[in-house]
């Protein structure tokens, strides 16, 4: 048995996390980490994630948390990640990281921390996502310089970056599969006089709205046709399926920096 603590358990993923782990046969909840200062401190984990008492409180203090676990799944908001990154590095347990939002020198530290340690970093734990990455890519070749090329995602209201991890994910992927610099192909918003579209960019478009778990889409516009592929998430639970698929896997690995595509065996 693999035992899981996990962090921001109070959140939307955390409560699904919650709910994954204990009913994953290969793991087991071994602790539950919120912030100081929230209220959910003291709350029972299964309780919070509607699956009944578990008998395991919510604690504020990671380090004794991270001791008690074999890995860390976090899904928070990246100064938190960072932090467990740094108490994970020190107690040598390996970390699953679905935090999306990270900023060029946080990806460098956690790059420079992942020759010490065990770490799968996603934008997206669900199959399909990952499946959809490499029909992307294929389309992206396939197509060629012919067709513009434009990621549409749509999230729920509470979403507080933009645009998605996977739809930047998504990014990169086209941008390397057509030889393109995703740094100076990227073009996020569009307002006013903004003449003809270079056909050298990649447009994004992020829609928030209710409660749509995750929508992307990838549109390539060619003269005369379109394909779109799309990817629908309709259930939290994809995701956390994934992140506990991921942390099992992480648990048999040594240092290194991990995604979906490793544990899923879809790496080239
Ligand atoms: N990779 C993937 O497959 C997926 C990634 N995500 C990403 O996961 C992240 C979380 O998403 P979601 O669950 O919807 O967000 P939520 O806001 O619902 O959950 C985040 C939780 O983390 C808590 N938190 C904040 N700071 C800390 C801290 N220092 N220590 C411990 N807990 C902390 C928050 O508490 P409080 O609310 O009190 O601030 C909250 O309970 C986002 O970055 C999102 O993009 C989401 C879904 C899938
Ligand atoms: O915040 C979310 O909810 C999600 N975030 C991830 C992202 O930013 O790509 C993945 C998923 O679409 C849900």
């Amino acid at each position: 048995m693999i035992k899981i603590g996990i962090c921001g358990t109070a959140g939307r993923m955390g409560r699904t996390l919650v709910a994954a782990v204990v009913q994953n046969p290969h793991t087991r909840l071994a602790a539950a980490i919120e912030h100081q200062g929230s209220r959910w401190i003291g709350a029972d984990a299964g309780d919070l994630a509607g699956i009944g008492t578990l008998g395991l409180s919510l604690v504020d203090e990671p380090a004794a948390a991270i001791d008690s676990s074999d890995v860390l799944v976090d899904f928070t908001v990246p100064e938190a990640t960072m932090a467990n990154l740094a108490l994970c590095r020190a107690a040598g347990k390996p970390i699953v990281i679905g935090t999306t939002g990270l900023d060029q020198a946080q990806r460098r530290e956690l790059s420079r921390t992942a020759e010490v340690l065990p770490i799968v970093l996603a934008p997206n734990f669900s199959a399909g996502v990952n499946l959809t990455f490499k029909l992307i890519e294929l389309a992206a070749r396939a197509l060629g310089e012919d067709f513009d090329i434009e990621v549409i995602e749509a999230h729920h209201r509470h979403k507080i970056d933009a645009p998605s991890g996977t739809a930047l994910r998504m990014g990169e992927i086209l941008a390397s599969a057509l030889d393109r610099d995703f740094g100076t192909s990227a073009v996020y918003s569009r307002q006013g006089r903004t003449g003809e579209r270079d056909r050298k960019t990649i447009g994004f478009a992020s829609v928030r709205g209710g409660d749509i778990v995750g929508e992307h889409t990838v549109l390539y516009a060619g003269l005369g046709e379109r394909l779109e592929i799309t990817h629908r998430a309709s259930s939290r639970m994809t995701f956390a399926n994934g992140a506990v698929r991921a942390a099992v896997w992480l648990a048999g690995q040594t240092a290194g920096l991990y995604d979906m595509q490793d544990v899923l065996g879809l790496r080239d």
